[in-house]
């Protein structure tokens, strides 16, 4: 499973630094490593990696502005970063300087001077530990039949997530989808067929989200859950709308369903700025939203009152 991981040329590396012969040195060091690129900033850092995330970000511990320490504690803060490993370069590696490090979230710290060798060694363990972690997630928690996330993996994050939501005072939108006259289409067509559906609704329902942090998981048999962080009322009920609306337009013809095509119903339920629930009564939420979308016609969405 783990072979090939010692190429490291399709990872990328992040410098910060604001020393113009820093990031050289630094540059210069790594890509015989993999790719690397440089900003002189923590702000810069952080939109990079909100723009296109890195495999590790190489960070200076001083930086103009805000600290390397502070950048970093504020990547954890923020879902789509928290997970990129993050490496400080500094020169005084005090060990109440190597608490804060550790504090802060870092993987790993390099000391100044740099010593290429050593540097070079510390990124490709670190890189190599990534891309084995990312492996064994995309094994353990995607679902063999669509290629999206499993149930494994949203039993993990939606604990994850709604804790953050409440942290950060953030709105939150989960949705609960249900292909419509699936067992009729199963009749109809035959398993195999039905499993080409599922196939194709998930991928119809993960290209309408776009957003890093929305996530499409298959829930069970022919049940989806949608989970938008930072998403307030009226985005969700938009997104929702275009979920519908994109699987109808897949257009597969169900002869067992009166629409005719393939069509999913939707519950939505919210958790509004400050407000808490856990997942048991969120999930119950979507679920009598979608019972209520069943029972009112399928083929739409109805919202959780
Ligand atoms: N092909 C295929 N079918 C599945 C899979 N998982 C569940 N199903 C089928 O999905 C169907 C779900 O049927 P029901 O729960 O009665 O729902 P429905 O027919 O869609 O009816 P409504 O939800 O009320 O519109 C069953 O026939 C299951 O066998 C799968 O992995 N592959």
């Amino acid at each position: 499973m783990f072979q090939g991981l010692d190429k490291m040329d399709d990872c990328w590396v992040l410098v910060v630094d604001d020393s113009s012969l820093m990031r050289q040195l630094l540059l210069s060091s790594l890509k015989q490593v993999c790719k690397v690129s440089a900003v002189e900033s923590a702000e810069q850092a952080i939109d990079v990696c909100r723009d296109a995330q890195p495999d590790l970000v190489l960070m200076d511990w001083v930086l103009e502005g805000m600290s390397g320490i502070e950048a970093c504690k504020k990547m954890q803060r923020i879902p789509e970063l928290s997970e990129i490993p993050v490496i400080f370069v500094t020169s005084n590696t005090s060990e109440a300087n190597q608490e804060l490090c550790w504090e802060a979230g870092a993987v790993d710290f390099v000391p100044k001077p740099i010593v290429p060798k050593t540097l070079q060694n510390r990124v490709k363990t670190h890189l190599k530990y990534k891309r084995q972690t990312d492996l064994l997630k995309q094994y353990s928690f995607v679902d063999g039949l669509t290629g999206i996330y499993n149930r494994r993996f949203f039993d993990l994050e939606i604990v994850r997530l709604l804790k953050q939501a409440s942290r950060l005072q953030q709105p939150f939108a989960a949705m609960m989808l249900d292909i419509d006259f699936f067992k009729k289409y199963n009749d109809e067509y035959g398993h195999l067929k039905g499993d080409d559906v599922l196939r194709q609704v998930a991928t119809a329902l993960k290209q309408q989200v776009k957003r890093p942090i929305d996530t499409v998981f298959r829930y069970g048999g022919e049940e989806f859950v949608v989970l938008l962080p930072n998403t307030a009322k009226k985005g969700a009920k938009i997104i929702a709308e275009q979920l519908v609306a994109a699987v109808k337009n897949l257009c597969i013809e169900n002869r067992g369903s009166p629409l005719e095509v393939v069509t999913v119903s939707v519950g939505l339920a919210f958790l509004a700025e400050g407000e808490y629930c856990d997942t048991t009564q969120l999930l119950h939420r979507a679920d009598s939203a979608l019972y209520n979308a069943k029972d009112t016609g399928r083929n739409k969405y109805t919202v959780f009152v």
